[in-house]
């Protein structure tokens, strides 16, 4: 598998502030990575600094052999970055229909498919966006994403204040993405076992670098590793 992202020893904050500090990553075609660690250690400011929103000053982003560093952000959408923001971003004065057409880029993803992906966003079709469940909202930001005809999908908290229930069928439907679609993704996810469960590999920061690096699995085994590395019990 060839490699289509890169941070190469990426320095980047806001202002003057340093967030990232010379992180370094990669990702294979098809494949999916956990963003891990705890609170405030970087890992919105990693997927914000892959759609172009804060201030590089040192170091590579690559992607698919490009260095798409100081590119803006809509030409990254335009090469396949597809943004499922936290706050989910949902129209709320548009029908869930106007959500997803609004923003379509040609391609294989369109409003049938996506439909036939998540047939409760078909119900909900004539609804506005502000007469959505939070799992609803989610399911129709990855729907917009998708419409972009994305080839990497960047999802922040995906499952944030989530039922459970909606929080499975969630988790099934990232992994379908990535497994039948071949989708690659990187997810930024506060549950470390979801996360690791809906990824290949995983990698964890503190203070915004990269301090360990691995296959999802083998962490979500070693309970001591997770919990030294995330202070949390497993
Ligand atoms: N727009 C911004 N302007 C200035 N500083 C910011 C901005 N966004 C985040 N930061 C700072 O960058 C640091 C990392 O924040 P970030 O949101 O990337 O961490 P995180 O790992 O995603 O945290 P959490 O798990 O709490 O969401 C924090 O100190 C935060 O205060």
């Amino acid at each position: 598998m060839s490699e289509v992202l890169a941070f190469d020893h990426v320095t980047a904050g806001y202002g003057n502030a340093v967030v990232l500090d010379r992180l370094g990553f990669s990702l294979r075609q098809g494949e999916s990575l956990a963003i891990l660690g705890r609170n405030g250690v970087g890992k919105t400011t990693l997927l914000e600094t892959l759609m172009g929103n804060t201030r590089v000053m040192q170091g590579a982003v690559r992607w698919q052999g490009a260095d798409i560093t100081r590119w803006p952000s809509h030409r990254r959408v335009r090469a396949g970055l597809g943004w499922v923001p936290q706050e989910r971003e949902v129209f709320p004065s548009l029908t869930v229909e106007e959500n997803l057409t609004v923003i379509a880029r040609p391609g294989g993803w369109n409003l049938q498919r996506v439909y036939g992906f998540f047939p409760r966003l078909r119900e909900r079709r004539t609804n506005y966006g502000n007469q959505l469940s939070g799992g609803e909202q989610q399911m129709l930001s990855i729907g917009r994403a998708l419409m972009t005809n994305p080839k990497l999908l960047l999802l922040d908290e995906p499952m944030e204040g989530l039922a459970p229930i909606i929080v499975e069928e969630l988790a099934a439907a990232i992994r379908r993405l990535c497994e039948a679609e071949g989708l690659a993704s990187v997810v930024v996810e506060q549950h470390p076992v979801l996360a690791l469960e809906m990824t290949h590999r995983a990698i964890v920061l503190e203070r915004g670098t990269v301090v360990h690096a691995g296959p999802s699995n083998a962490l979500a085994a070693d309970h001591g590793l997770l919990e030294g590395l995330l202070g949390v019990g497993v």
